[in-house]
């Protein structure tokens, strides 16, 4: 039987996950593939730390001697990054190997770049991984939805985001607190910036668009915001009105895009996506609409993707890894603005005034606090005065009667 040759680069939270899962699934992965497989080393940055005993293949602090001395015939790359991942993917590529990636941030700037590279050199690129954990976005998409037209997606693509706001809901915590779980978790990237500050769920709206309409926004018109600001008192005004925060991702066919923490009703579909769960809702001409949800961080779940990617390498005939055909996108437009949201502010600084003010554009449909804070919330609908107003945080609402209806799917 012949044998396939893995070299893994990187060892951390998804480097470990993936050499283990490899080692799990060995026997049924062979039989599938009829060939042997065999993880024939594996990159580190730092050959002082102590690793898991379980590790048996050869430990390498030089990608050169990786790449010419064992001849891998795949790639797992699990750095993450831009540089040195960029130049040791290209190299890779450049020798024939396949490669597979979990790393956003790179494949949102220079997918398009690694892929034309691949298909230049007779060899594959893929990244399953690199888009909702461990759920087959992508592959859903490119293979089982050929002849749909999506017009527009809705999801939750952090799970760092998701387990911090529903971990704070459910416990009571802190923002700093679910953060340090979320790291020990696994979930975080090792500079957590990126996910509490919405770029990581930035750079997978981008692989997404990427990968459906063979074009991305323009970054520079993308609304992006993180959590980082999110307060526990906010979470729990939000829940007694019967709403849930969450962070979201808009993207719909004139490319369009906003990547924020919005509120949802217990009507809507990602109401109770929780923990690190991530969730994709597809809306296609043909079919309607198909949420997709999963796990979207940690260990078993992403080698889950990556291993998948690992397998359909060897598929003859798999449409997976084609290249997108680029859609006619219907002109580009902003984003436009619902007209429901939670306005939340400090007792002592909402006055008559700036009641009347949102009374003369709209109506404030509720008003609650917490006892013991001085915190008050307000359901509003109406557009927003353009005059300052005195609330520290206004979040959008999405209400589920308005979730079905294309147009307004852009907050
Ligand atoms: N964590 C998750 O749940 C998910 C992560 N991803 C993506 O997967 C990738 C890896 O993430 P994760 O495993 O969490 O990260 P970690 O920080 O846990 O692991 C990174 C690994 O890469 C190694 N490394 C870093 N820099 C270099 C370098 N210059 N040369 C050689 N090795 C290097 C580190 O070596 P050493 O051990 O010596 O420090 C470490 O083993 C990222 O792109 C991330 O965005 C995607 C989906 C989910
Ligand atoms: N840090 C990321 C990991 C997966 O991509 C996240 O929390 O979603």
């Amino acid at each position: 039987m012949s044998e396939i040759k893995i070299a893994l680069l990187g060892l951390g939270t998804v480097g470990t996950g993936v050499y283990s899962s490899l080692l799990k699934r060995k026997p049924e992965i062979e039989q599938l593939l009829g060939k042997k497989i065999r993880v024939s080393g594996i990159l580190i940055k730092n050959p002082a730390k102590s690793r898991s005993e379980y590790q048996k293949a050869p430990l390498y602090s030089e990608f050169e001697k990786i790449l010419d001395k064992e001849a891998p015939d795949v790639i797992i790359e699990a750095i993450g990054g831009i540089e040195p991942a960029r130049t040791y993917i290209t190299r890779s590529l450049e020798a024939g190997c396949h490669v597979i990636s979990a790393n956003k941030d790179l494949i949102a700037r220079h997918g398009e770049e690694l892929i034309n590279l691949a298909k230049a050199k007779g060899a594959r690129f893929v990244f399953e991984a690199s888009v909702g954990g461990g759920i087959p976005v992508l592959r859903t998409l490119r293979e089982l939805l050929r002849i749909n037209k999506v017009q527009h997606v809705e999801g939750i693509l952090n799970g760092t985001s998701n387990f911090i706001l529903s971990h704070m809901r459910t416990t009571g915590s802190t923002f700093p607190e679910a953060l340090e779980l979320a790291q020990q978790k696994g979930y975080a990237e090792p500079d957590p910036t990126n996910d509490i500050e919405g770029l990581d769920a930035f750079y997978k709206a981008m692989v997404l668009s990427q990968w459906i309409y063979g074009v991305q926004p323009l970054w520079e018109e993308a609304e992006v915001k993180g959590i980082g600001t999110v307060r526990l008192e906010e979470i729990q005004l939000a829940e007694q009105l019967g709403l849930r925060l969450k962070h979201l991702v808009l993207l719909d066919d004139s490319l369009g895009l906003k990547v924020k923490p919005v509120l949802v009703d217990s009507e809507h579909p990602l109401y109770g996506v929780e923990g690190v769960d991530n969730a994709v809702r597809i809306q296609t001409d043909l079919l309607g609409c198909l949420t997709l949800q999963g796990p979207g961080a940690g260990a078993e779940a992403t080698a889950s993707a990556i291993v998948e990617d690992f397998l359909s390498l060897y598929e003859s005939g798999s449409v997976y890894q084609d290249k997108p055909a680029v859609s006619e996108v219907a002109q580009r437009k902003q984003a436009k603005e619902g007209t429901t949201y939670l306005l939340i502010g400090e007792k002592e600084h909402i006055s008559g005034e700036a009641i009347s003010a949102l009374q003369l554009q709209g109506a404030v449909l509720d008003t609650v606090s917490l006892p013991e804070a001085s915190l008050v919330a307000l359901l509003y609908a109406g557009d927003l005065p353009e005059s300052p107003l005195p609330f520290t945080s206004i979040y959008p609402v999405r209400l589920s009667a308005a979730s079905e209806v294309a147009e307004e799917v852009l907050l």
